[in-house]
C-alpha cells in the first residue's frame, strides 16, 4: 500500500531551507512524486491592516502563522486529498490573492521556521531535518536576500533582526534542533547532505512503485 512520507525541514531564517527544498523540487519535477509546502505561505492574512501596522508585526513568533490550517492541509495531503494552498507576499506583508492547487504525492516536504517547534507539525513528520547555519552567516544572507527580493532597506533589515528575529530564533527555533533526526550544516550548498536526502527520497518513490 502506498504511504506518503512527510519530510520536515526546519531552521533559522536564511539558513538555507528554501534552497534545499528548491533543489529537491528541481530533481523530482518530472516524477511529480515530491511536493514542497512552505510554512511561510501560512502567515496570517493582514489585508485589514495598514502597511504601517503590518511592519510592526512580530513575524518570528509562532502566533504569526495559521498553523491550524497548515496541519489540516498537510493531513489532507497524507490522506490522498488535494488542497487549495494559500500563498504569501513578503513585499506586501500579507496573503496574496492567488491560491495554489496541490495534488497529493509520495513525498511531502514541509519547510519553515517552526516545523520542528510546533508539536502537531513535528508529529506529522516521518523525517525531521534541521538546517544549521551560524547566526552571522544567516544575517548576511538575509540582508542580501531581503534587500534584493523582499523590498527591504538595509536599515529595516537591521532593525527587524535586532528587535525580533534574533531573540525569537534563540527562544523558539534553536531549541527545536533537538527534535531533528538529521542536521544539515550550512544549508543550500551542502551537496553531500542533499545527495543523501535525494537517495532516501528516491528509495521511497521506488518502494511505492513496487
Ligand atoms: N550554502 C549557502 N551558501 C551561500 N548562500 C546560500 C547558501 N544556502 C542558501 N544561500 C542563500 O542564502 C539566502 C537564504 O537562503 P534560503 O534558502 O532562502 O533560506 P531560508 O529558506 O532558510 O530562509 C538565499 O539568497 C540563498 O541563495
Ligand atoms: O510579512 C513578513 C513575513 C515574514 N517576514 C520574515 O521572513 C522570515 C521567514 O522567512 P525565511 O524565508 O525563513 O527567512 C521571518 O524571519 C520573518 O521575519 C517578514 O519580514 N515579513
Amino acid at each position: 500500500m502506498k504511504k506518503t512520507i512527510v519530510i520536515g525541514i526546519a531552521g533559522g531564517s536564511a539558513s538555507g531551507k528554501t534552497s534545499i527544498s528548491q533543489q529537491l523540487k528541481d530533481r523530482y519535477e518530472n516524477t511529480q512524486s515530491v511536493v514542497i509546502i512552505r510554512q511561510d505561505d501560512y502567515y496570517k492574512d493582514q489585508s485589514e491592516k495598514t502597511m504601517e501596522e503590518r511592519v510592526k508585526t512580530n513575524y518570528d513568533h509562532p502566533f504569526a502563522f495559521d498553523n491550524t490550517l497548515l496541519v489540516k492541509q498537510l493531513k489532507e495531503l497524507t490522506m490522498g486529498k488535494a488542497i487549495e494552498k494559500p500563498t504569501y507576499d513578503f513585499v506586501q506583508h500579507t496573503r496574496s490573492h492567488s491560491i495554489e492547487h496541490i495534488e497529493p504525492s509520495d513525498v511531502i516536504v514541509i519547510e519553515g521556521l517552526f516545523v520542528l517547534e510546533n508539536e502537531d507539525l513535528r508529529n506529522l513528520c516521518d523525517i525531521k531535518i534541521f538546517v544549521d547555519t551560524d547566526a552571522d552567516i544567516r544575517f548576511i544572507r538575509r540582508l542580501l536576500r531581503d534587500v534584493k527580493q523582499r523590498g527591504r532597506t538595509l536599515e529595516s533589515v537591521v532593525e527587524q533582526y535586532t528587535s525580533t528575529v534574533r531573540d525569537m530564533h534563540n527562544l523558539f527555533i534553536e531549541p527545536s534542533k533537538r527534535y531533528a533526526d538529521v542536521i544539515i550544516p550550512e544549508g543550500g550548498h551542502n551537496m553531500v547532505a542533499i545527495d543523501l536526502l535525494m537517495t532516501k527520497i528516491s528509495s521511497i518513490i521506488q518502494e511505492n512503485v513496487v
